[in-house]
């Protein structure tokens, strides 16, 4: 089956290479689809990941949108204005979205995007546990194929499945787009305390108090318990918040020990946060760790008046 992926970054090319022959990698900028062509490798985005030989990189998105399955691999902020402009091509295909945050302007998640921007569509998203890096290595990865129709979700859950990529399916949409979201902003947080060397212990207790406020937000959403607690919910969170491989918690780690980030790094958890802490102000919902790492990115608070911030709130049963 015909598979394009939209967004050759990192993300977008490893897919694309999982998925091999089969799949169309769209690039929207010319000169670098040409770069990627000619060395059968994403060198801006993923380095030392050779394109299958048989995999279509191109710049021509109508050309790209003519297979019944488009995954989109742009980051949450970015996906309303591509939709927005190209939604003719979109009509009537299976969307996927193979991204992870909460829109800043909206408070939607990637699945709420695309239902606003093209209302006859079937969406989906595709979320858990996996670094680009290692899928476009062959590495084994489990991840989370949400969809509210069961039947569209087990059709894209077989397109889907490669053999590094095993797909576990469920039709929680809102559990797994919050779990891909908000862990994110729990990884910036593990990787302060871990840049201002506030010790193991420390992030344990984060990552698990983080935990228990992203189930709190999720489930007032709507979600449902086990989803939090399966790849796209706690598995994405123990592999965010533990690897310096992620750029949420690389974030997390120049904040805790005060070094410059280059901007142009794509780290959704910093928009999500501020995104989710408006919602659960909104909501009434306690979100210790989120607010801290808004005042944080704000630069309203320093680690250490963080840390005892968080120390002393009032003592509570777990
Ligand atoms: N890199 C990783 O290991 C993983 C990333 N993700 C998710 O994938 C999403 C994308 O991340 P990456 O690929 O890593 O980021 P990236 O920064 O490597 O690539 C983003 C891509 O989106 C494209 N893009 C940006 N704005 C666009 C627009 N308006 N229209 C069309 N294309 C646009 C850029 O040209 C670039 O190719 C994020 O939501 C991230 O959380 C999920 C799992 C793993
Ligand atoms: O979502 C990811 C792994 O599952 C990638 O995390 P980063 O976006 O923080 O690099």
């Amino acid at each position: 089956m015909s598979i394009t992926v939209i967004g050759a970054g990192a993300f977008g090319t490893a897919l694309a290479i999982s998925i091999g022959e089969s799949a169309t990698l769209w690039c929207r900028d010319e000169t670098h689809a040409a770069e990627m062509i000619d060395h059968a490798e994403n060198q801006r985005r993923l380095p030392g990941a050779p394109l299958p030989s048989g995999l279509t990189v191109t710049a021509d998105l109508s050309k790209a949108c003519q297979p019944d399955i488009i995954l989109l691999a742009v980051p949450t902020q970015k996906l309303r204005s591509f939709l927005t402009e190209n939604a003719a091509l979109m009509t009537h295909k299976k969307l996927v979205a193979c991204c992870k945050g909460i829109e800043r302007s909206s408070g939607l998640g990637p699945i709420g995007v695309i239902e606003d921007c093209v209302p006859d569509t079937q969406a989906a998203i595709l979320t858990g546990p996996s670094f680009a890096a290692d899928i476009a290595r062959g590495l084994p990865t489990a991840l989370t194929l949400a969809c509210r129709n069961e039947e569209t979700g087990k059709t894209l859950q077989a397109a889907l499945t490669t053999r590094n990529m095993r797909l576990y399916r469920t039709t929680d949409t809102i559990g797994a787009e919050l779990g891909g979201a908000l862990k994110n902003v729990i990884a910036i947080a593990c990787g302060a305390v871990m840049g201002a060397k506030l010790g193991e212990s420390a992030r344990a207790a984060l990552m698990t108090r983080g935990f228990a406020e992203m189930q709190r937000m999720a489930l007032a959403l709507g979600a449902q318990a086990e989803t939090l607690v399966g790849l796209s919910g706690f598995g994405d969170l123990a592999l965010t918040c533990s690897s310096a491989l992620s750029r949420n918690y690389q974030l997390g780690l120049a904040l805790g020990s005060r070094d410059n980030f280059d901007p142009s790094i794509t780290v959704e958890g910093a928009a999500t946060a501020r995104a989710v802490e408006m919602q659960a102000q909104s909501l009434g919902i306690d979100m210790p760790v989120t607010q801290t790492v808004v005042a944080l990115l704000d630069q309203r608070l320093t680690i250490e008046d963080a840390a005892a911030q968080l120390l002393t709130r009032p003592l509570k049963e777990e």
